[in-house]
């Protein structure tokens, strides 16, 4: 037990290092886009993937992450979030689970989910979700990369974290591609990790309507002939590259 001079964990614990919050707007990715939600963007990413779309939020050569990321009373967040009245809550990043086990990261999810908000988490599944995370996250988004981002395998495919994120039931798997070869490879991931066919959506590369438009009708026929699923990105149809939507 701690003495004395121990702070009360209200005083250190209770926060997280962010990027942004923001809402109301609509989830633009998955299985969910479409629906109202409102975005807590974290600060810091194991990956560093070449295709990047936020790459403000790890990438200190191209951005002063000192100015970037801030670190954040998690009541703050909760209660700005709450007052956007979105059913939906995406954490997002960076790479959100890399705050799993500080008590911000705990008390942003008892909250979010005590205030009966569905919590989803957009991950790139290379880390175990802890037993809170899975018990309060209804959804996770899992982003595995592909060869593509220029990212090594070994550090963008961890087996036992995909495992972990499959057992949960409650992982769909988002795969980004911008050819035929690029779906061709997902299906690879797919069968060698066993992930389930019928929870694999694919997505278009790209940060314009025009690159979003283009990645699709290149891949739409290899989508087809592996029965994925495929999803656009709505925020980027609509706002391109903007921050915050
Ligand atoms: N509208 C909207 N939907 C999103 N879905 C995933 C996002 C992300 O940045 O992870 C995102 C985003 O930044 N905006
Ligand atoms: S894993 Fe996601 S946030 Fe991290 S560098 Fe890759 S695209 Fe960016
Ligand atoms: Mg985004």
């Amino acid at each position: 037990m701690g003495g004395a001079v121990t702070a009360p964990a209200v005083a250190t614990g209770e926060t997280l290092v962010l990027a942004e919050w923001f809402g109301p707007t609509f989830q633009g990715e998955g299985p969910s886009a479409g629906t109202p939600a409102s975005f807590v963007r974290t600060g810091g990413c194991n990956l560093g993937c070449v295709f990047c779309d936020t790459p403000y939020t790890w990438d200190g050569r191209r951005h002063d992450l000192r100015a970037e990321l801030r670190r954040t009373p998690v009541a703050d967040v909760v209660a700005d979030v709450l007052a956007h009245d979105t059913p939906l809550i995406v954490i997002t990043g960076g790479e959100p689970l890399l705050h799993q086990g500080q008590p911000g990261w705990d008390r942003l999810l008892n909250a979010l989910s005590y205030h009966g908000r569905r919590i989803e988490v957009e991950t790139n599944g290379t880390i175990v979700p802890s037993s809170l995370t899975s018990h309060r996250v209804a959804q996770f988004n899992c982003s595995p990369k592909l060869a593509n981002s220029g990212e090594p395998t070994a550090r963008r495919v961890v087996p036992a974290a995909l495992a972990a994120l499959a057992a949960t039931n409650k992982a769909v798997f988002k795969f980004v591609a911008a050819t035929p070869g690029d779906v061709d490879e997902a299906a690879a991931i797919v069968a060698a990790h066993r992930l389930p066919r019928d929870r694999v959506w694919i997505m278009p590369e790209g940060t314009s309507p025009a690159t979003v438009l283009e990645a699709s009708r290149a891949i739409a026929d290899r989508v087809v002939a592996h029965r994925f699923r495929l999803t656009t990105r709505l925020h980027t149809l609509i706002w391109s590259d903007e921050r915050r939507r």
